[in-house]
């Protein structure tokens, strides 16, 4: 299954939210959406939920327009929206008969995941009666419960201790195995970059970068190396501005263009004790902010 965001528009009055958002992704593979505040991320996953309408474009499953009725969708937003009052597996029974289930699938299905979760002895508990990061959970359990195609997680590690972290990673990389199409919304690089096989950077409402992440970095300008080194201070005097040291103590080399790469290995290598020399591959947060930093 493929799903295609083609070139989506949306104003809010005069104010141009969306301006031809485009992003393809296909089953079994996470997709990363991201960029800074008010970038424009909910309000294309919203337009993707069928919550509202775009202005123009499309959204579609297979290259057809997609069928609300047929595709199942499940959407962990960042902002909860869950009955406090409620018992905990009454209000996912809930959730789950409003996706479609009927009463006995969704008792099964609630009853796997609070145990998949670690949260079965909340069963009948209120929800405000738990921790942030346990209510947390809870919501995760009424995107996935109806075992939707499409699974929609916005910022789903924020609260999260350490170990329901890696619980959360987890069910994900299941998710994933089980051929889902996963599309994760999150300023938290490190996770975006564990998931996600493509990824699209919004900026005011365009997608300034997209594609596969392993070729993003790889087509990243390759004119820096990092050095380690034992002549660290010699280094550092003898090419002035063009070295800088990092906080790791490992040192910077910035090349006048990539074609000069084969060049400075051969001088520092011959000059220096030199450790350990490789070419500076960016992390997703170092392309991010070159991308996302300033908004037009
Ligand atoms: N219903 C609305 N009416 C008017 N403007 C809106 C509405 N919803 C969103 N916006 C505006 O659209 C822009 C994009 O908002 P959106 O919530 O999609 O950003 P985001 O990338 O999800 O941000 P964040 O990371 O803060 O959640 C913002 O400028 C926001 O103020």
């Amino acid at each position: 299954m493929e799903l295609e965001l083609r070139n989506i528009h949306k104003s809010f009055g005069d104010k141009k939210v969306l301006e031809g958002i485009s992003f393809h992704t296909t089953a079994g593979t996470a997709f990363g959406l991201l960029g800074r505040n008010g970038a424009g991320k909910t309000t294309t996953i919203r337009i993707l939920m069928d919550v509202f309408p775009s202005n123009s474009g499309e959204v579609l499953i297979d290259g057809k327009p997609i069928d609300y009725h047929a595709v199942g969708i499940g959407y962990l937003p960042e902002e909860r929206g869950l009955y406090p009052k409620k018992k905990i597996f009454d209000q996912l029974i809930y959730f789950a008969q409003l996706k479609g289930m009927n009463h006995s699938n969704a008792a099964k299905a609630v009853d796997y995941w609070l145990n998949r979760l670690g949260m079965a002895e909340y069963r009948n508990k209120r929800l405000d009666t738990l921790s942030k990061g346990n209510q947390q959970k809870i919501q995760l359990i009424t995107a996935l419960a109806h075992n939707p195609q499409i699974v929609i997680l916005d910022e789903p590690f924020s609260g999260l201790d350490p170990v329901n972290a890696m619980l959360l990673k987890d069910v994900v990389k299941e998710e994933i195995a089980k051929g889902k199409i996963v599309l994760f919304s999150s300023h938290q690089m490190n996770y975006i970059e564990e998931f996600c096989d493509k990824i699209a950077i919004l900026n005011s409402g365009r997608i300034v970068l997209q594609g596969d992440l392993h070729e993003i970095k790889r087509n990243y300008s390759r004119d820096r190396l990092l050095v380690c080194s034992e002549n660290k201070a010699q280094i550092l005097a003898d090419l002035g501005s063009c070295c800088t040291e990092n906080s790791d103590g490992s040192l910077m080399v910035q090349m006048a263009s990539a074609d000069a790469k084969q060049d400075m290995m051969k001088k520092l290598t011959e000059t220096y004790d030199i450790d350990s020399i490789q070419v500076f591959e960016p992390s997703l947060n170092d392309i991010f902010v070159e991308y996302a930093g300033t908004q037009e």
